[in-house]
């Protein structure tokens, strides 16, 4: 039985995501904590018979009894955005969260698996590496970057044009989460698809900007919240099972390539030398990260480049995370 904490539970993401994770009857216990609004969540979300008891924590003074004895934690909290706004511009307010956030989870559940939806990814994740490595905690195999919304896209993306393929397609995308940081490897989809050239271009960029196309709809109300749940979902839920079953268990995740440096050489030599960070599908194990899963094939020349394209993005936003804390501290 598993203990999951939702740092920001009473969110548009949070709230939904706690659902779906009441739902999971291998969660033994569902700690919800956020700076407001949470009383009214986890009552209302307590009253589900499931296996998990509810518990909720409100503030930082109570941060520490939302994470004591946590497996699990998953962290929606921080801004979304609006019109007009990359996920760069939600720096300034949500690294200072996820630096606060994850002191308290260094200090009260250092060995938990972490996995960080606030954006930007590609620079919230290497601040939570700063910040454990600043307290002597860090573990690379038990960081994550939850991508997992671009694979679901792209599954979802790609029948939209092809409605007759299976909903079990399974199309890697590496790099980050913001952009061009997206890489989708078409090319090596499984089973393989047959796309014309012009299908290739359109929907890279769909997959790419899938995010803009939500935060367009809700016309200022934030950015996806329901796909995002169900997502985090699906990952939590892979964490869960590696814990429990032998079984290879692959998921995507922006994760510190030194979790497996003998694995991140593919990676590198694809275009991502000299990054630390990186999104790939890892195999998962009983401590996280078990390793990188290789990818199955050769990325196509355009799916090349534009890893070569991302790599240069997604340094500068790594290198801004870290230079954040190094900065504070
Ligand atoms: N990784 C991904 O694929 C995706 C990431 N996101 C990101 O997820 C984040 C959350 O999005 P939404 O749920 O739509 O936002 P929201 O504004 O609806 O919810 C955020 C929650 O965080 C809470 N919060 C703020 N400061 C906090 C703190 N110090 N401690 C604990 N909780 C705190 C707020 O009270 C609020 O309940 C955003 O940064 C968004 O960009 C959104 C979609 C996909
Ligand atoms: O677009 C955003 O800001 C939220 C996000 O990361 C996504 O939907 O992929």
């Amino acid at each position: 039985m598993v203990s999951v904490a939702v740092l920001g539970a009473a969110g548009g993401i949070g709230q939904s995501l706690s659902l779906l994770l009441k739902l999971n009857q291998a969660i033994s216990r569902l700690s919800l904590y956020d700076i407001v609004g949470i009383p009214g969540v986890a009552t209302d979300i307590s009253h589900i018979n499931t296996n998990s008891a509810v518990e909720y924590h409100i503030g930082q003074a109570q941060l520490d009894a939302a994470l004591r004895g946590i497996d699990i934690v998953v962290i929606p909290a921080g801004v979304p955005r609006k019109p007009g706004m990359t996920r760069d511009d939600l720096f300034n307010i949500n690294a200072s969260i996820i630096r606060e956030l994850i002191e308290a989870v260094a200090d009260h559940c250092p060995s938990a698996l972490l996995a960080i939806i606030s954006n930007p990814v590609n620079s919230t994740v290497p601040i939570a590496a700063e910040v454990l490595k600043a307290r002597g905690v860090y573990d690379p195999r038990r960081l994550f970057g939850v991508t997992t919304l671009d694979v679901v896209r792209a599954a979802r993306f790609v029948r939209d044009i092809r409605p007759n393929i299976d909903t079990s397609v399974y199309i890697p995308v590496v790099g980050g989460h913001s952009g061009n940081t997206i890489v989708p490897l078409l090319s090596l989809a499984e089973p393989q698809l047959d796309l014309a050239q012009e299908e290739i271009e359109d929907l890279v960029h769909r997959i790419q900007y899938g995010g803009d196309e939500v935060v367009k709809a809700k016309n200022g109300a934030g950015s996806a919240t329901l796909s995002m749940a169900y997502a985090a979902a699906r990952f939590i839920e892979s964490l869960i099972q590696s814990f429990e079953s032998d079984s290879i268990i692959v998921e995507p995740a922006l994760v510190d390539l030194a979790a497996d440096t003998q694995g991140a050489k593919q990676i590198k030599t694809l275009g991502a030398d000299g990054l630390a960070f990186f999104a790939v599908p890892v195999v998962l194990g009983k401590v996280g990260i078990k390793r990188i899963a290789p990818l199955r094939g050769e990325p196509s020349l355009l799916e090349r480049k534009g890893i070569e394209i991302a790599a240069a993005a997604l340094k500068v936003n790594i290198d801004k995370g870290i230079t954040y804390v190094i900065k504070k501290s």
